[in-house]
């Protein structure tokens, strides 16, 4: 699903208004409708629900909400923050419209503000996609009014004072809001750590926008959803066998960290891959064979770190290298040794990333296609640091389109990079993944699809969901607080079966 700008949302908009065609007033009374079939399933008319408008079409939305709910027997009251405004015409002919027995602040002053009660049900039509500028005066006052209460504040279209796709300036009024329901498409902003805390749960209702329009838009940022998967991952066939699924190598482990390169293998295993190996230090030999009967064990000549990669690597698909690896300086003349060869394809994690971040010269040479995967603090070593959120997007796509190779960027939505120059953003995944190792899984996963022939896009939008989704299903059962990364591993096999559904 292709994530639109501001700019684009409007045009998409106005779009639909010429060639479906329907007029501007019936296109935000859809909306509206949109927005009371979502709080009629979720909310009962109990509760005194208190409509804040703005001058824009954000507020004419919030006044066509505030008439259907009137007309459901809900409890609403609607607070204009408009004075001193021109109105946009679909607000003056949703105002005309509203009913007159429901009651209408016009706050002069922050004085006129209503209290807001705990059990008080705040909707938030002040600004939309609309914004030019950070709030200030009254309108920041009502926004700080609302985040001061204790009331569940539900944002149209995106919490007002936060830009769609700009960063918003860190001291300026945003509201907090408990749920955002966005149209059409989820905005770029809800994505990204800096600005995303603002918008709650988010949930995006169609309104119906031109098909044409949404299909040709051209936007480097996507969701990533299931239905695209799907077309990727396809069940196996009867007469295949281990050698149709390629052969894997893994390679890292230190002493104290065999357990990283331990919780790939399994992970790799669980990802489907025909064979795996692994090759760790002499000191995690006897530690793997327990731990991973299914993998075959390679020992390094050292006893704590890894000194060489196996001479024969191209009977390998793919190599995934890094966790637990550590950063001695003879395994960075081993890595450089290694990408002076010819290579399968490689899944470049951790350590090994913090050796590419150390030596230049290393990242230059990295092969094409390669996938590498930093948290973000790995990927301001191997880029630079980012001054906000839309700066590293930036960065993403840069380092990926002069490196030719695909960055997997962690987070709560782990972002996709690739050397055209998208950014595939995940939606699986939970807090309960924030806890040592669950990246290793990630790596595993990502090294064993390699292996079996996909491509590296594919590997990249495939492994990421599932481990998310794996995450997902693991704290249903096992709630966020005590998940660990085996538990993703556990779970993987549930994740499969239900993409594969
Ligand atoms: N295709 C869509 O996405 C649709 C959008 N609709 C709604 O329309 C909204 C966009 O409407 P608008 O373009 O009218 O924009 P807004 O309602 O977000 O606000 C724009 C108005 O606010 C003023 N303004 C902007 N920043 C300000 C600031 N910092 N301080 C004070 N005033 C400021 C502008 O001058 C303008 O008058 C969407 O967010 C959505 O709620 C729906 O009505 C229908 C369909
Ligand atoms: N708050 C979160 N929500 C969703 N996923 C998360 C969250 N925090 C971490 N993750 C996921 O967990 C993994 C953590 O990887 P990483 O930081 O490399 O951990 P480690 O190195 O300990 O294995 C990544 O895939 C990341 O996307
Ligand atoms: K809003």
């Amino acid at each position: 699903m292709k994530i639109l700008t501001a700019a684009q949302t409007r045009e998409a908009d106005a779009y639909t208004i010429a060639h479906e065609p329907i007029s501007s007033i019936d296109l935000m009374e859809r909306a509206a409708g949109a927005l009371v079939q979502w709080i009629e399933k979720e909310y009962g008319p109990e509760q005194p629900w208190y409509i804040f408008c703005g001058p824009g079409n954000n507020g004419g939305d919030g006044l066509a909400v505030a008439r259907l709910l009137f007309q459901r027997a809900y409890d609403v009251q609607v607070v204009l923050v408009t004075e001193g405004q021109n109105h946009s015409p679909d607000f003056q002919q949703n105002l005309n419209r509203l009913p007159t027995e429901i009651p209408v602040t016009r706050t002069a002053s922050p004085d006129d503000l209503p209290s807001l009660l705990s059990y008080a049900m705040v909707l938030d039509g002040l600004f939309g996609s609309g914004l030019s500028r950070p709030l200030v005066g009254l309108h920041a006052q009502a926004v700080q009014h609302i985040n001061n209460s204790a009331a569940t504040v539900i944002a149209i279209d995106l919490p007002s004072g936060l830009f769609a796709d700009a960063p918003t300036p860190t001291d300026s009024a945003v509201v907090e809001a408990d749920v955002t329901l966005s149209f059409e498409r989820p905005k770029l902003a809800f994505l990204l750590p800096e600005s995303g805390s603002f918008v709650g749960k988010w949930h995006v209702l169609p309104i119906g926008l031109h098909p044409d329009f949404l299909n040709k838009a051209d936007s480097p940022y996507s969701l990533l959803t299931p239905e695209r998967l799907k077309e990727v991952l396809k069940p196996r066939l009867k007469f295949t066998h281990k050698g149709t699924y390629g052969n894997a190598l893994l390679v890292g482990g230190s002493y104290g960290k065999i357990g990283a390169i331990t919780l790939a293998a399994k992970a790799a295993l669980r990802a489907g891959v025909g064979l795996l190996t692994v090759q760790t230090p002499m000191v995690g030999y006897s530690i793997l064979q327990v731990a991973v009967p299914e993998a075959m064990a390679l020992s390094d000549a050292h006893e704590q770190h890894i000194t060489a990669f196996p001479e024969e690597v191209n009977q390998y698909q793919c190599i995934g290298i890094g966790p637990g690896l550590g950063q001695a300086a003879d395994t960075a003349l081993a890595l450089e040794k290694l990408f002076r060869q010819a290579l399968p394809p490689l899944v470049l994690d951790a350590d090994a990333l913090n050796l590419l971040a150390l030596d230049r010269q290393l990242l230059r040479n990295l092969p094409a296609n390669s996938i590498l995967t930093p948290h973000p603090k790995e990927f301001e070593r191997l880029a630079s640091p980012a001054k906000h959120d839309y700066h590293r997007l930036q960065l993403l796509k840069d380092f990926c389109q002069e490196h030719e190779c695909y960055v997997v960027l962690k987070g709560y939505h782990t972002c996709i990079g690739t050397p055209t120059g998208e950014c595939y953003f995940n939606t699986t995944g939970n807090p309960g993944m924030a806890t040592g190792g669950t990246g290793d899984t990630l790596t595993g996963i990502l090294a064993g699809l390699r292996a079996q022939g996909f491509s590296p896009l594919d590997t990249c939008l495939v492994g990421v969901y599932l481990h998310g989704l794996a995450g997902d299903l693991a704290a249903e059962q096992e709630g966020e607080y005590a998940l660990i990364a085996s538990d993703v591993t556990q779970y993987l096999g549930k994740a499969f079966q239900q993409l594969l559904q």
